[in-house]
């Protein structure tokens, strides 16, 4: 198993949000966690960033703990977050945003190079096609695809998405899917937070419904029992 929370309890101050989750995430897998708005999705998220400590459990990467270490180490350890928010660096233009994201924490030797750079531009044209422009005046669909990239460009063994497509136009939405497909295509596991059940499920291999920081039901979404099961429990 690359990736496996045990147990995990997170707060923030006196407010006990994920109550015990148990969560596995192997090689070649596209793991989606739903539930409704608050239930504590992106918190999973960011507890196996480390932004956010566990405060009882265990986060295994490789089989070993995460335990008391800093996000930039977790991410150098081949773990990449794309936050919900994007984070943007504001200031910089694209490619700067880009070398920041090789820097910071390159998971593995090819980041950080100029070819890594140069694929990452191949994979998106557009940013190529942006390069110095500054990141924050991109489009939303744009900016989402920069965060990607920057990510991307730390090299990572696991990728962590939230809410990807949040607040896109429809178009852009279906790029973004094909690109998550892609990746995963190529062999990073991804786990998704996606509020777009009906199409996110169909990228998913494999499912956790979350409600009041627990996980509730969980199954098979590579075909289309499963995932009848899932939006039936969804009611979506
Ligand atoms: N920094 C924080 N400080 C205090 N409470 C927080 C913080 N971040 C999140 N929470 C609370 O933790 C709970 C879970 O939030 P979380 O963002 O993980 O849920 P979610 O399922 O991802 O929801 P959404 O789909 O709305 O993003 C919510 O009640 C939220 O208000």
């Amino acid at each position: 198993m690359m990736l496996e929370l045990k147990g995990v309890h997170t707060h923030y101050g006196l407010s006990h949000v994920l109550q015990g989750i148990d969560l596995r995430v192997g090689k070649g897998e596209v793991v989606g966690l739903f539930g409704r708005n608050g239930v504590g999705k992106t918190t999973v998220i960011k507890t196996i960033a480390g932004w956010v400590p566990p405060s009882r459990g265990e986060v295994l990467f490789d089989g070993e703990s995460l335990r008391g270490l800093a996000p930039d180490w977790i991410c150098r350890r081949g773990i990449g977050l794309v936050p919900e928010d994007r984070r943007i660096f504001p200031g910089l233009t694209v490619e700067e945003n880009l070398r920041l994201g090789q820097m910071q924490c390159p998971a593995r030797s090819r980041a950080a190079s100029r070819a890594q750079l140069d694929e990452i531009y191949q994979r998106f044209p557009r940013l190529a096609e942006r390069r110095r422009q500054m990141g924050t005046t991109l489009s939303g669909g744009e900016q989402q695809m920069l965060a990607i990239a920057r990510v991307l460009a730390g090299a990572p063994r696991l990728l962590l998405i939230d809410e990807p497509t949040e607040g896109l136009a429809p178009m852009i939405v279906e790029e973004l899917f094909a690109l998550i497909g892609q990746l995963a295509r190529e062999g990073i596991p991804i786990v998704l937070v996606e509020q777009n059940v009906h199409r996110a499920v169909r990228l998913t291999t494999r499912y956790y419904l979350i409600e009041r920081g627990q996980v509730v039901a969980q199954g098979d979404s590579s075909n289309d029992e499963g995932r009848a099961a899932l939006l039936s429990r969804l009611s979506v």
